[in-house]
């Protein structure tokens, strides 16, 4: 179920925190500020819990063993700011939500509120189950100041939002988790908060009503809303959200662009998995890896990427020419080959070619010595972190002897998704008539996609 909670502080309007961020705007536009704020959950069970919880009411440090959710959060929500709030779980996402929303107190810290905020938290709570869905809905509108005029002349709207049909007179306990979320967004939309926070909302509900709330809250917003979203979807975050706070243990480990914070916790989540991948990889593959390392006659001594040391750190813009060169060692004096290789930050393999395929030499340098250059006209990666890879091999292409990872990170504006940008053209469709069943809709360029120069 949802729980619909509002909370307002009357409290002097402040200068803006830490982490503000977007144009200047005057202290009246500071609609929520939380500063140095940390919360803390005792740890004990029974007796003891109660002792803490007994110490919390009477404003004493806790006595025994706490779990801090939360510690030393900054934030200013301004006026028509739309913040997306991400991390894995047990980050403090809904610990944050419940903070700003005031349904929690802080342990340190202070949150000041000056506006009307209506947050749609958890699951389980706010409406009563015996209850039917529509006097819930009425209930909820009288609980957040509306007169019951106002509520009553609400309901219509509520009702065709949440589009649940006859079970709107059924008691609450009968809903499925699914139907509760959709009443109490439908309220929510009556309402019209000045703050708007949501917790895992779009993860309920079915695509069509994902796609109705997505829809409403981008109209909310272009009409001056502000939003408060904790989602683990992160399209759902960079559709909606100019900003983004990424929650790690209870700290904010970024803010800023929803883009750029999004990718940064992607390719975070992306390594971690990789790396808890290897724990658990066979020790026989390990080995085997190892000694491939071990035994690596042919080298790549040195690589540049646009013309500067590798070991610099690369960024480069999505469709920007990339070249990579380097010097490889063959101590034996024979023709090494080269393979160059992308993978994501996760290590799967995106794609990989060597001099061998292309039936290219790499260029004798001296005896030992050979140079190597591969330029990419235009990177067709999306923005995100990836990894460069080159590797020596020997004479007949067939072995690789060396591993050498580049981090690079790719920038960029595009909101498109995945890994890789495919060339592409949307095309215009008749506004009238059939598809022809051979070719389907015979359309014509509408927007040009397939160059990146556009
Ligand atoms: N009432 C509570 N008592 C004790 N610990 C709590 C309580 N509420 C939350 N916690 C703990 O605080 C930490 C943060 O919880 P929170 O629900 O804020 O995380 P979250 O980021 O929203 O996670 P999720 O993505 O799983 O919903 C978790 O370790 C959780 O177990």
């Amino acid at each position: 179920m949802s729980a619909l909670a509002t909370g307002t502080d009357a409290a002097p309007v402040s200068p803006g925190g830490a982490l503000a961020r977007g144009p200047q705007m005057a202290p009246g536009d500071v609609l929520v500020e939380l500063r140095g704020v940390g919360k803390d959950y005792p740890l004990a069970q029974g007796w003891r819990r109660w002792a803490l919880l007994w110490s919390a009411w009477r404003r004493q440090p806790p006595a025994g063993a706490v779990f801090t959710a939360l510690d030393g959060v900054d934030l200013t929500l301004r006026r028509g700011q739309s913040l997306g709030v991400i991390g894995v779980n047990g980050a403090g996402k809904s610990t944050l939500l419940k903070l700003v929303a005031g349904v929690a107190r802080p342990t340190r810290g202070q949150v000041l509120r000056h506006a009307r905020v209506a947050a749609l938290l958890e699951l389980g709570a706010g409406f009563h189950p015996e209850y039917s869905g529509r006097d819930n809905a009425l209930l909820a509108c009288a609980l957040q100041g509306l007169s019951a005029a106002q509520a009553r002349a609400a309901l219509p709207e509520i009702l065709a939002f949440a589009d649940i049909g006859a079970h709107i007179d059924l008691p609450l306990k009968t809903y499925s988790s699914g139907m509760v979320v959709r009443l109490g967004f439908a309220v929510m939309t009556v309402l019209r908060p000045q703050v708007l926070i949501t917790d895992e909302v779009l993860a309920v509900g079915d695509e069509a009503f994902q796609k109705k709330c997505m829809a409403w809250m981008e109209r909310y917003l272009a009409d001056g809303g502000t939003l408060l979203l904790v989602s683990h979807g992160m399209y759902h975050v960079q559709k909606l959200c100019a900003h983004a706070l990424w929650l790690h243990q209870g700290r904010v480990q970024a803010y800023g662009d929803a883009l750029a914070v999004t990718r940064d916790y992607l390719a975070w989540h992306e390594q971690r998995m990789a790396r808890s991948a290897a724990v658990t990889a066979p020790p026989a593959e390990a080995a085997a890896l190892q000694q491939a390392g071990a035994a690596a006659p042919y080298r790549v001594l040195h690589a540049w990427v646009n013309g500067a040391p590798a070991s610099d750190g690369v960024v480069v813009a999505t469709g920007q020419p990339l070249t990579v060169s380097g010097v490889v060692l063959a101590p034996d004096g024979g023709d090494p080959h080269v393979a160059v290789g992308w993978a994501r930050a996760d290590g799967s393999a995106i794609y990989g070619t060597v001099t061998d395929m292309a039936g290219v030499r790499v260029q004798r340098l001296d005896a030992q010595h050979h140079g190597f250059a591969l330029r990419f006209e235009s990177l067709p990666l999306l923005p995100g972190r990836y990894e460069l890879r080159l590797h020596a091999m020997d004479p007949p292409a067939l072995r690789l002897f060396d591993h050498v990872h580049i981090p690079v990170q790719v920038v960029g504006d595009t909101r498109e998704l995945g890994v890789v940008r495919l060339p592409h053209r949307w095309l215009a469709v008749p506004p009238d008539g059939a598809p022809d069943p051979a070719v389907g809709w015979p359309g014509w360029p509408l927007c040009d996609n397939s160059a990146f120069d556009r």
